[in-house]
């Protein structure tokens, strides 16, 4: 079988996504002693990012050349925003979180640059990088749901087993690849100084990704306070 572009992907972002599995959140989730407030504030700065990053498969629907590649584009708008999100609003129901608390959650810093510079990324650029900006996000979260599922009794943990079952589902990983697949489609024939910026783009929404470990871990919102 032929190469594909995300193989080429793989390579590069396979060390990357390895040391998430080491991130404390991420392995507070799988080994379920993460503590409650954390994997709060990762609710809620992750339902105002998953509005941003659905404005995004909406983009690629507009920007799409043809009927197939709109209707992929719609068919992951639809399952973020109702599969995906119905995940954060079930834990947001658990919790007492009302839907306009969760929708009304002020950006954190991190927030705010990850999903500023997918948009950017995304208006400025054509299909393919629009295609681009989705893909860590998909890709990498089913690999960790797929990595944690593989914990024993991860699956079955009170709090956080759901969040495991979602990102490892049927569902949800035929919601990777098919960021996968539309990403090795655009990438066809394009020509290597295309293919390397297309690239950079997956890097960094890697780090990105990262980075919204990060801001979790350590409850973050803006790093300057007013005085
Ligand atoms: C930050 C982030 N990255 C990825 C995903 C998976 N769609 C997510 N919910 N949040």
């Amino acid at each position: 079988m032929n190469s594909q572009f995300t193989d080429r992907i793989w390579k590069r972002v396979e060390p990357l996504w390895n040391n998430y599995l080491e991130h404390p959140f991420v392995k507070g989730l799988g080994e379920g002693w993460l503590e409650e407030e954390k994997f709060r504030h990762w609710l809620k700065q992750d339902y105002v990012y998953l509005i941003d990053y659905s404005r995004l498969f909406a983009l690629g629907s507009a920007k799409a050349h043809n009927l197939a590649t709109m209707n992929e584009f719609s068919k992951l708008l639809h399952g973020t925003l109702f599969m995906e999100m119905d995940l954060h609003r079930g834990y947001a129901e658990k919790f007492g979180i009302s839907r306009e608390d969760l929708e009304n959650t002020g950006a954190a810093a991190t927030t705010t640059a990850y999903t500023s510079y997918m948009l950017n990324v995304a208006q400025r650029g054509s299909i393919e990088h629009v295609a681009a900006t989705v893909l860590a996000c998909a890709w990498s979260y089913n690999f960790i749901g797929l990595k944690l599922s593989q914990i024993e009794g991860a699956l079955d943990h009170e709090l956080y087993g759901n969040w495991i079952q979602t990102y490892s589902s049927e569902e949800f990983t035929d919601l990777a690849e098919s960021c996968k697949q539309l990403m090795n489609t655009l990438a066809e024939d394009k020509p290597e100084r295309e293919l390397a910026e297309l690239e950079e783009i997956i890097y960094k929404t890697s780090m990105f990704e990262y980075m919204f470990w990060d801001m979790a871990e350590n409850m973050e919102t803006w790093p300057v306070k007013e005085s």
